[in-house]
């Protein structure tokens, strides 16, 4: 059975794109700046996917539990916002991501981007990808009062394309997304090749996974008014 929907939106960092590289790159020079040690890179990848914010006090602290001293944490996040955009449009689309968006919105589906990444940093990385154009909607953690996992940003992305989240999918890597979707009552695919904290995904708790993005076409299906062009 294939999902009916008519919009699909992608998350970015660990779906569209492959951000752990220069995210972890821009990490380590803010904590060797700050005199703190390094840390490996699959460590700071596992603390992708809950803003910027997040990142910064995982990377200090080792836990969003634990708060980082304040003026740490103000030192930190210039120095983390400078390195990251020194280096962040080097990220590369992940296999499969250009010939996906492109079958996609061949066939007529709606295409939007929702990530929990600062606006500033989201649509120069997609510029540099070649990604931005087949996007009607982007969204970034810093758009809207809320970001994923509340449902605001995927509810405000199918409000402003006249679409029922009921005919929406959200292509994500983490469980940040499997919450946002679920609450905002739209379909969920998720990629086991992204950064959900270093777990793997519970198949039980989305409606399809996918290895790349060129198998969501094949998941899918225009309502049928669509496909006849009314
Ligand atoms: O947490 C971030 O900065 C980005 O996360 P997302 O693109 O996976 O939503
Ligand atoms: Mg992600």
């Amino acid at each position: 059975m294939r999902f009916q929907v008519k919009l699909v939106m992608f998350d970015l960092d660990g779906t569209l794109l492959d951000t752990a590289p220069q995210i972890a790159e821009a990490a380590n020079r803010m904590l060797v700046a700050l005199g703190k040690p390094m840390l490996p890179q699959a460590q700071i990848a596992t603390y992708i996917g809950e803003g910027v914010q997040n990142l910064i006090k995982r990377c200090l602290t080792g836990s969003v539990q634990v708060e980082p001293e304040a003026d740490l944490f103000a030192q930190a996040q210039p120095l983390y916002h400078d390195f990251y955009t020194a280096n962040a449009t080097q990220s590369q689309p992940f296999a499969g991501v250009v010939p996906a968006l492109q079958q996609l919105k061949k066939q007529g589906y709606r295409l939007a981007c929702v990530t929990n990444k600062p606006e500033k940093f989201t649509l120069p990385l997609l510029q540099q990808a070649g990604l931005a154009d087949f996007f009607e909607v982007i969204i970034s953690g810093d758009s809207l009062p809320k970001k994923k996992p509340d449902p605001l940003p995927l509810l405000h992305i199918c409000q402003k394309l006249g679409v029922l989240p009921a005919e929406a999918v959200l292509v994500g890597d983490s469980e940040t997304d499997i919450q946002a979707a679920h609450a905002a009552g739209c379909f969920v695919v998720t990629v086991p090749y992204g950064y959900n904290q270093g777990r793997e995904i519970d198949v039980a708790t989305v409606d399809a996974t996918v290895q790349q993005l060129t198998e969501v076409v094949n998941l899918l299906e225009l309502p049928a008014l669509l496909k006849q062009g009314s």
